[in-house]
């Protein structure tokens, strides 16, 4: 792991990006549109989340997901099954939700134990419900000009959205993605150049990737290596947009454990323009978007506008 210089002492100048406070606020406009709609037309949307296996972290966002669900009056239905359930199993469980008309959105928690197959699985989720946004046809969708994704993907829509919530502009900026991964690198490039940004993508592969992460105007990270991204890859003035979300030991914390980013968030407050925390940046945005998500897709199949 890299070590992040705790000697800086020179004064922050980054502003922070509060994903938090953000998400706060558009769970508040969702909350008003769900009880609308319940008023309207006697319909509450309803997300499904289909969770395999006893990863703890799994659990732990699952829940996450179950308790923001309640605090905007989203039915949450939940599927648990354990680590050596089948494919099959899985399968059953998905076409329950894609024929349930309360459902309006169905989530499979990643990753799945190792002996599924989670293209089989991603596949077999009704596009109209796939608030994650995973299908392969809705990553076409979002790939082609002129085409319009059924749902745009959680994390990546959550980091556009807090761009835009800052008043950040990204016509003509150019933006640096770090990672390629199907589910946060691809399609926040893909989100990127529709935004009519200039994109460029650098991964495991990539030779001297601080070369190419220091021309940026904005930088989304999404590697899983923490604190990677340090002083000597940030232009001066970028904007940085970290979803990373890296355990790493810390015995002061009750969990013998913290999360960091893939950012070194101090030498970045110094450099950058923007930035933001984990926890506390993008992380909760996810959240808000699924919501949102589900909000989008209730309202859709219901014909509500
Ligand atoms: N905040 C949130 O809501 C979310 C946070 N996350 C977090 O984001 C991070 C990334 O997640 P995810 O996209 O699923 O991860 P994956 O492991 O699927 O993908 C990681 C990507 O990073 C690239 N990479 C790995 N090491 C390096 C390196 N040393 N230099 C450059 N690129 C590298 C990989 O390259 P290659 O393709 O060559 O292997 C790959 O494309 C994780 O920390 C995860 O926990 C994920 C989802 C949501
Ligand atoms: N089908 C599927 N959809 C996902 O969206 C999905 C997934 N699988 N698998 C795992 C990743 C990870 N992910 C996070 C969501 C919220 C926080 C979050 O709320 N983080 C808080 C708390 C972090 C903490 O302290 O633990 C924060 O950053 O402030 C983190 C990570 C969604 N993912
Ligand atoms: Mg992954």
């Amino acid at each position: 792991m890299a070590f992040c210089a705790a000697s800086l002492t020179a004064e922050a100048c980054a502003k922070v990006i509060d994903g938090k406070a953000v998400a706060n606020r558009i769970r508040d406009e969702i909350r008003a549109e769900v009880s609308r709609m319940k008023e309207a037309i006697g319909v509450t949307p309803g997300l499904a989340v289909i969770l395999v296996g006893d990863r703890k972290d799994s659990a732990t966002y699952v829940c996450n997901k179950k308790k923001a669900c309640d605090s905007v009056g989203i039915i949450s239905l939940e599927a648990n099954l354990s680590e050596d359930s089948t494919e099959q199993e899985v399968l059953n469980y998905i076409s329950d939700f894609n024929n349930d008309p309360s459902v309006h959105g169905i989530l499979v928690q990643l990753p799945l134990p190792k002996h599924m197959n989670e293209q089989n699985i991603l596949n077999a989720v009704r596009i109209e419900k796939d608030v994650n946004g995973f299908h392969p046809l809705n990553i076409g969708c979002l790939a082609m000009r002129g085409r319009e994704p059924m749902f745009v993907p959680c994390t990546p829509k959550g980091c556009i959205e807090l761009l835009h919530r800052y008043g950040i502009p990204i016509k003509g900026k150019k933006a640096v993605v770090i990672g390629r991964s199907n589910i946060v690198g691809i399609p926040v490039a893909l989100l990127l150049q529709r935004e009519d940004a200039t994109v460029s993508i650098v991964h495991s592969r990539t030779i001297n990737p601080e070369k190419i992460t220091r021309q940026a105007d904005i930088i989304i990270s999404a590697v899983g290596q923490p604190n990677m991204v340090r002083e000597n890859w940030i232009k001066p003035g970028a904007v940085i947009i970290d979803v990373g979300i890296n355990p790493v030991e810390d015995s002061n914390s009750p969990r013998g454990y913290r999360m960091v980013g893939d950012v070194c968030y101090e030498e970045a407050s110094i450099v950058a323009s923007a930035v933001t925390p984990v926890p506390g940046g993008v992380g909760p945005m996810t959240i808000a978007m699924l919501l949102k998500n589900t909000l989008i897709s209730a309202k859709r199949i219901h014909n509500f506008e």
